[in-house]
């Protein structure tokens, strides 16, 4: 089976300074393969200065490795021009963090959804570029005549970064580089947003990077997961494998640090009560020994649970402060 993307000994050093120059190493011998014909979500996980944009970067084809290849359906992208190059920018998308950033706040959505359109030349005529803009909202979860007219502050984030996605999948992308996309969104949107990234690789063949710093959003959707420290692989393979059973203590260190409210903790005289105790089975839901909420009972609002393979991430208590949460408990559990 052919490889759509392999990483061969990959390492990336910015240097600085002409005469005492100075390098840093963003990222020491990364290899990975991604199938062509078995599209997958692999996240790319790692605290702050892990190299994680680096990766992003250099699969984009914006800055080259300092060592090592990076091959895309055969061919080194760092020997692409003309033609080879344009379809490879068109086959390799991005999305980024900043939902805002890539709007112009004087253009209406359509105008961000045409630029690429006209670009690639992807239409034949006006009718037909309305109908690919259509056609990918309807896919991101957009209703096109809410989104399209509208200029950027008239949507909400999650509306913005799903037109991102939308854009992205206009040139019928076969990788998507994703690079936090969901961090800068509320949180009660990160959900539907990890929903649509994963129904693009679902339904539209679509494979995906992910790059996080949050393990959680990792679980909730990835396949698979690589675990980058310092510019290094620490731990590679199957993302219930990676978080469950931590080898590395690196990777340890960031699986417990997830956040997630103490619930053993008391607020005043009322001790938390676990609905788990009173009856509830929290069946499906990885840190049941922590939530209070049976799969049932649980109270992410809409229930986001039911389109996670876990309620983890989109648990609305997920990243509250504690006063939030103890007021959303108070008002959920019986006294
Ligand atoms: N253009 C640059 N010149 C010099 N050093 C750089 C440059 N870009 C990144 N670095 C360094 O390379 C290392 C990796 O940076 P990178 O931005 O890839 O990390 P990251 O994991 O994406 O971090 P964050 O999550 O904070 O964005 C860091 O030590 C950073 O300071």
């Amino acid at each position: 089976m052919a490889d759509l993307l392999q990483l061969e000994n990959v390492s990336k050093a910015y240097t600085r300074g002409l005469i005492n120059t100075h390098a840093t190493i963003a990222l020491r011998n990364i290899s990975l393969t991604l199938k062509e014909d078995e599209p997958t979500i692999l996240t790319v996980a790692g605290e702050s200065g892990s190299g994680k944009t680096t990766l992003a970067m250099l699969l984009l084809g914006f800055i080259l490795p300092t060592t090592g290849r990076i091959i895309y359906r055969g061919r080194n992208i760092s020997t692409l021009y003309g033609e080879d190059k344009l379809a490879y920018r068109r086959e390799v998308q991005a999305v980024f963090q900043d939902p805002f950033a890539v709007f112009n706040p004087f253009y209406t959505v359509d105008h961000l959804l045409t630029v690429p359109i006209k670009h690639f030349k992807l239409a034949k005529s006006r009718a037909d570029a309305r109908n690919k803009m259509e056609e990918a909202l309807t896919a991101v979860g957009l209703r096109p005549e809410d989104i399209l007219g509208r200029f950027p502050h008239q949507l909400s984030g999650g509306q913005r970064q799903r037109i991102n996605v939308a854009r992205a999948l206009l040139l019928k992308p076969r990788l998507l580089i994703a690079d936090e996309p969901v961090s800068m969104v509320d949180a009660s949107l990160r959900a539907t947003i990890l929903e649509t990234l994963r129904n693009l690789q679902r339904d539209h063949g679509v494979s995906i990077i992910y790059i996080t710093h949050d393990l959680t959003t990792a679980y909730h959707i990835a396949k698979s997961i690589i675990v980058l420290y310092r510019g290094g692989v620490m731990e590679a393979g199957d993302v219930d494998a990676v978080i469950k059973d931590p080898r590395h203590p690196y990777t340890q260190l960031l699986v417990d640090s997830i956040p997630w409210p103490n619930l053993d903790q008391r607020w005043g005289a009322q001790p938390i009560k676990a609905r788990e105790a009173s009856g509830g089975s929290g069946e499906g839901c990885r840190f049941r020994s922590r939530c209070p909420m049976a799969m049932d009972q649980c109270a992410s609002e809409p229930p986001l649970y039911e389109i996670s393979r876990r309620h983890t991430a989109s648990c609305f208590l997920y990243d509250q402060q504690p006063e939030v949460v103890k007021e959303r408990l108070s008002e959920m559990l019986p006294a």
